[in-house]
């Protein structure tokens, strides 16, 4: 059976990896994510082992010791991880994986995957980005400065990804990323 492909999409914080995402497993439900462990606090409405496996620094910790994380990266204060079994098990099934994390994750997973497919998914402008994440609401002042300055620093890894995605329109980002993951499986893979 031909393993599934693994897909990385990454993008900085606001630019709508949540809400493309969600819009993409509406649009295609056969599509697997992975669910990240993170040391980061519950944001309302966030339900464990559906949008993260919330752990505490120790348990983290001890995930790595026990080498269960496929990559795991330190992001504006909190670690963040993708459990290695399911990407794995979700792979030798045939089916394809969707990892949604940032660049420094994604750089040591195109190091494990070089076979991957990076989609980087990009704001209209660095205004709109800042307004997206100022729009939800979660974040205080301090950390959306944080998470700005951040993005910058993300954006100047674009060339180490093999698509950028511009999230304008959701319908268009979403159709953007379907366009991807349909050339790729018509792709002559060797
Ligand atoms: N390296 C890595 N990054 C992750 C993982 N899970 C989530 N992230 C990224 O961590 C960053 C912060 O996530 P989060 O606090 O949920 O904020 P949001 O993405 O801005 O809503 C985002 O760029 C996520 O894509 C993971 O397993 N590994
Ligand atoms: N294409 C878009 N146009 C306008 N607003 C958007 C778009 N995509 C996402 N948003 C809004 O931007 C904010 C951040 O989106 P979110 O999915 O939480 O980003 P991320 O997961 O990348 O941090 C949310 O309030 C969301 O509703």
């Amino acid at each position: 059976m031909a393993k599934g492909l693994l897909f990385v999409i990454s993008g900085p914080s606001g630019v709508g990896k949540g809400t493309v995402g969600n819009a993409l497993r509406e649009k295609l439900p056969e599509i697997t994510y992975s669910v990240s462990a993170t040391t980061r606090a519950p944001r309302a409405g966030e339900q464990d082992g559906v949008n993260y496996f919330f752990k505490t620094r120790d348990e983290f910790l001890s995930m790595i010791e026990r080498d269960e994380m496929l990559e795991y990266a330190e992001y504006v204060g909190n670690f963040y991880g993708t459990p290695r079994d399911f990407v794995d098990q979700t792979l030798a099934q045939g089916k394809d994986i969707f990892l949604e994390i940032e660049v420094q994750g994604a750089l040591k997973v195109k190091e494990k995957f070089p076979e991957g497919i990076f989609i980087f998914l990009l704001p209209p402008s660095l205004d709109e980005l800042k307004d997206r994440i100022r729009g939800r609401g979660t974040e205080t002042q301090a950390t959306i400065d944080h998470r700005m300055s951040v993005a910058v620093d993300e954006m100047n890894l674009l060339r180490h990804y093999d698509y950028a995605v511009v999230n304008d329109e959701i319908d268009f980002a979403c159709k953007r990323i379907e366009s991807i993951i349909i050339a790729e499986h018509c792709k002559v893979h060797p």
